[in-house]
């Protein structure tokens, strides 16, 4: 790359048409992991050799969970919020935001952001956005995405990647979303009976929870019965992950406040363990610490025993159940498979039926559709909505995105105010 520096006046700036400044839209999903393989392996197809010699940094769900992993090994804090706090506590949208400044400091010459805007409310877009275009006169931008909404239109090419090829576009198309209707069995009965719950199966009353002496959480009130199927939203940073790691069981704040699961009051003698046979939980996060090549199968039968991975012997009737979930979302045929080596949509979609293959009465999915294209998104879309009308299991579906097609009957907003986030419910029907 071929830089152009005004030393009169301190000022240094890249000339705009040597930049490469380029938006990439994955034409599916499962092109992603071999572009990113090969970006991290920086294993330059051609289109890609400007990137050779230059100093690269790459933005991504897998960068950002190995610099926490660092931060926690090495007591590393380089990256701080103003109050003290370290990347590994804030949350998804803040870590997102902080990692950014700092890789701009880093002063990259080109920078590689794989689903960036994904996941992250109207504000915070907004501001990475303006950021960005100003990085745009510095370096190089490769901007990945999958949704329409997360082009950058500042940057000045437009490309498609498909089957391995990037592919030059004049104008990017919007992906005609559709309704996908594949599958065809039904959903498959539980192991044991389930167990009958009174209502309501989950209640807050006036929960509060506060971090560094500042309010998160403030006066929640929020009633669960069976049966519903709840969408649960509000800018990042107010406190919905929160809320739920107080369901999980995973929040020591939960303690001491005024919470019901399952009929009995939080704190009353429940194992973990207890709560955990109760829910089934996914957040995208999960994905990424199976590191092992386990198969397709072993990863849903690993959901009986709320492991990472598979490390006890099922029995027979825990392996027919797994092929009945993989024959439910049409994946019978990748049992064998490794499971790391699949696409993003599939590894979602065996995700949930692990979450859901002890048939638990709640399942939580926390941004369920982050990194997915429009066409698996409507497919894990029409996969939730089955599990919601024909099961037993109660659903919260946490997202920023109303996802099209997606039929919840509750709505639960947080809105972040000064004292911290109030909760606010809807019925939708
Ligand atoms: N252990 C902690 N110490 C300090 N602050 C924390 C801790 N855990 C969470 N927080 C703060 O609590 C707030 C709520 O975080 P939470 O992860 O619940 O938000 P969220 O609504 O899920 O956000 P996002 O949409 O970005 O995932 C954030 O400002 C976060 O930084």
């Amino acid at each position: 790359m071929i830089r152009a520096y005004l030393r009169q006046t301190n000022v240094y700036f890249t000339m705009q048409q040597i930049n490469h400044l380029w938006n990439i839209k994955l034409s599916k999903a499962p092109e992603r992991q071999p572009l990113m393989n090969g970006l991290l392996d920086k294993k330059y197809c051609d289109a890609f050799r400007w990137l050779e010699g230059i100093h690269v940094r790459i933005i991504s769900p897998k960068t950002i969970l190995k610099f926490i992993d660092e931060e926690l090994i090495h007591d590393n804090e380089a990256i701080l919020k103003q109050n003290g706090q370290t990347l590994n506590s804030m949350s998804s949208g803040e870590r997102k935001q902080a990692f950014l400044k700092y890789t701009l400091n880093q002063k990259p010459e080109a920078l590689i952001l794989d689903h960036l805007l994904d996941n992250l409310d109207t504000m915070a877009r907004k501001r990475i956005a303006d950021l960005l275009e100003t990085q745009s006169h510095l370096s190089g931008i490769i901007n990945i995405y999958s949704r329409d909404d997360d082009r950058l239109p500042f940057l000045t090419e437009e490309f498609t990647y498909e089957s391995q090829e990037l592919k030059k576009e004049s104008l990017v198309e919007p992906v005609k979303v559709q309704t996908k209707t594949e599958i065809q069995y039904p959903l498959p009965n539980p192991l044991h009976e389930v167990s009958i719950f009174d209502n309501p199966l989950v209640s807050f009353n006036q929960v509060s929870v506060s971090y560094l002496d500042k309010c998160i959480l403030k006066n929640i009130s929020w009633v669960i019965n069976k049966g519903q199927f709840w969408h649960l939203y509000g800018p990042n940073g107010s406190g919905k992950t929160t809320l739920l790691t107080m369901i999980t069981g995973d929040n020591p704040k939960a303690y001491g406040q005024d919470i019901k699961l399952f009929g009995k009051q939080k704190g009353s003698g429940e194992t973990i363990w207890g709560i955990k046979q109760k829910v089934g939980y996914f957040t995208t996060n999960m994905t990424f610490q199976f590191k092992r090549r386990q198969t397709v199968r072993d990863m849903i039968i690993s959901g009986f025993f709320d492991s990472v991975g598979l490390y006890h012997i099922p029995s027979d009737q825990q392996i027919k159940l797994a092929h009945e979930w993989l024959d439910f979302i049409g994946l019978a045929h990748l049992a064998d498979h490794p499971f790391i080596d699949l696409s993003m949509c599939h590894q979602r979609m065996i995700m949930i039926a692990r979450a859901m293959v002890k048939h638990p009465p709640l399942l939580i999915l926390d941004e369920a559709s982050v990194d997915l294209d429009d066409e698996s998104a409507s497919l894990m879309t029409g996969l939730i909505n089955r599990i919601a009308q024909e099961g037993e299991t109660t659903i919260i579906y946490v997202s920023h995105r109303m996802e099209p097609g997606l039929n919840p009957t509750h709505s639960f907003e947080l809105v972040v105010g000064d004292g911290g986030s109030e909760g606010v419910s809807s019925s939708l029907h």
